[in-house]
């Protein structure tokens, strides 16, 4: 009685010709690639290792020291913490991470020195002893950069620069720097690209004065305006293409958001029911939803692989249609002009009918990430979003992290996108928490009505389907718009 008889190609077809057409991009083509392998096909993999270090983007402002600061190549590097409050494992935690987003970036680092203080040096960020040290080990190590766990003003940056001599930047710049290297799509240089001259805008002085000095060095040497220093009217030049370009940027972006409100009304337009993934950078976001949709998105053990949010369509078993996005991962102290820059992407979660909160159950510190993540949730204005919390790396994670996880979040799920373990039951909870269409319809549908019922597997929910010598009697969950076109066709409910 129950039974569905959808021939699933014919419903396919349907699916894509209607009223779907151009509506998920090559999401439709990319699913049908077939099943997702290991953490899923990791399709542009390759062009995204043949891009790295690849410097800077082709923007019009080839001559000047935004240019210049993108080409800063972070090769040999030394870090450097401020610890004021937490326990030493926090500040080893904050500078391991520090470490491998370094690393992601292309850096080699070469050594850590970390100061206990109330609050950074106002001047130097460390203390003035500690800025003679770590010039004895940038000496000794021959390192070229200095990356600073925080972000710091422009001041304690140049300061600290003509003291050790060498390139400082803090941690804002770094992940910046990332983020250029993997920004990928148009929307998304342009976003990273607008957060890199909001803080490049208050920095101009300071960087130009560093590269002057630096002549010679690798910061310089492709740059051409290395040896001469950028003068005041430099200076005001540049600042006043910065504007220009940020304006610039600013309306385009617009633009840009202005058709992704059209698609995303045009989804709401067919009730399909979004669900967002959401979690700390690096922990399975995109190979949870290549386990659930065959997506083959790009999975990297890197930081910030995924900055272009995807979405892709998919189905429950029982054929409901609903939408998964997969977005920019978070970090602790995501700079503020970046969530800025990529709020309007962002706003693709804050518009889900329900977050997948990914967790990587094999960090040091998973209770410090689901903070972080909620923290960036909140500022976009998405904290009060249903959300499920997912344990993924099961495979990986020790008894304490999954014990310490389970008694903060019982109602976490477990699972392991590399070998599948806990994905059924996911996508078993991701079924029952998707919205259910409201109403109830009983009708005999002619069977030249197949149109009718292929709306129902696509928007709604068949209770039961019988076919008769008239046609199909369903019982059925639709949307109210869709229950109009029902009329015709209703029965009284049967007792
Ligand atoms: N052992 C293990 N590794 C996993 C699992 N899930 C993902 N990984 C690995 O973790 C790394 C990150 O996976 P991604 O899916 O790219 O993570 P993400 O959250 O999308 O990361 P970003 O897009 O960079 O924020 C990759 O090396 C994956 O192969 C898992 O369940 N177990
Ligand atoms: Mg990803």
């Amino acid at each position: 009685m129950t039974a569905h008889h959808h021939d699933p190609e014919h419903y396919d077809d349907a699916f894509d010709d209607e009223s779907f057409d151009g509506d998920f991009d090559d999401a439709y083509a990319a699913e049908t690639d077939g099943e997702a392998t290991y953490d899923g096909d990791q399709l542009d993999l390759a062009a995204r290792n043949s891009l790295r270090r690849v410097a800077g983007m082709s923007t019009e402002l080839a001559d000047i020291t935004e240019v210049e600061y993108r080409k800063l190549l972070l090769e040999r590097v030394v870090l450097v913490a401020v610890w004021t409050s937490g326990s030493q494992v926090d500040v080893d935690n904050s500078l391991a991470e520090l470490k491998q987003l370094a690393e992601t970036a292309g850096s080699q680092v070469l050594e850590g020195l970390v100061q206990r203080r109330s609050k950074p040096d106002p001047a130097t960020y460390i203390g003035s002893g500690k800025v003679d040290e770590l010039r004895e080990v940038v000496v000794a190590t021959g390192a070229d950069t200095v990356i600073c766990d925080g972000e710091l003003a422009p001041a304690q940056l140049r300061n600290l620069e003509d003291r050790v001599k060498v390139k400082v930047v803090d941690r804002t710049a770094l992940i910046l720097d990332i983020f250029a290297q993997h920004a990928k799509s148009v929307e998304g240089k342009a976003q990273v690209e607008l957060a890199q001259l909001n803080y490049l805008k208050q920095r101009l002085r300071g960087w130009g004065g560093n590269l002057s000095r630096q002549a010679g060095g690798r910061a310089a040497a492709g740059a051409g305006i290395g040896g001469r220093g950028p003068g005041e009217t430099k200076l005001e030049t540049d600042r006043r293409r910065i504007h220009h370009r940020i304006a610039q940027l600013r309306s385009k972006l617009r633009e840009m958001d202005t058709t992704r409100e059209a698609k995303r009304a045009e989804r709401q337009r067919h009730r399909i029911p979004s669900i967002a993934i959401v979690g700390y950078t690096n922990a399975g976001k995109s190979s949870i939803l290549n386990r659930l949709t065959g997506a083959g998105v790009l999975v990297e053990d890197a930081l910030f692989a995924t900055l272009d949010p995807t979405t892709r369509r998919t189905q429950t078993d029982d054929g409901r249609i609903y939408t998964l996005t997969d977005t920019v991962g978070f970090v602790r102290h995501l700079p503020h002009d970046l969530v800025e820059a990529f709020a309007s992407t962002l706003e693709e979660s804050v518009a889900a009918d329900l977050l997948v909160h990914v967790v990587d159950g094999s960090d040091p510190d998973p209770l410090g990430q689901i903070a972080a993540v909620r923290t960036v949730l909140n500022d976009i204005g998405a904290g009060n979003r249903a959300e499920q919390l997912v344990i993924n790396k099961a495979d990986l994670a020790s008894p304490e992290n999954l014990q310490l996880l389970h008694t903060h979040a019982p109602e976490a799920i477990v699972v392991s996108a590399r070998t599948g373990a806990g994905i059924e039951e996911l996508k078993r909870v991701i079924d029952s928490r998707l919205p259910h269409p409201e109403v109830e319809v009983r009708a005999l549908v002619p069977y030249s009505r197949g149109d009718l019922l292929d709306q129902v597997h696509r928007s709604g929910e068949f209770l039961t389907t019988e076919h008769t010598a008239d046609g199909t009697r369903i019982v059925a969950r639709v949307h109210p718009e869709l229950a109009v076109e029902f009329a015709a066709y209703a029965e009284d409910p049967v007792s």
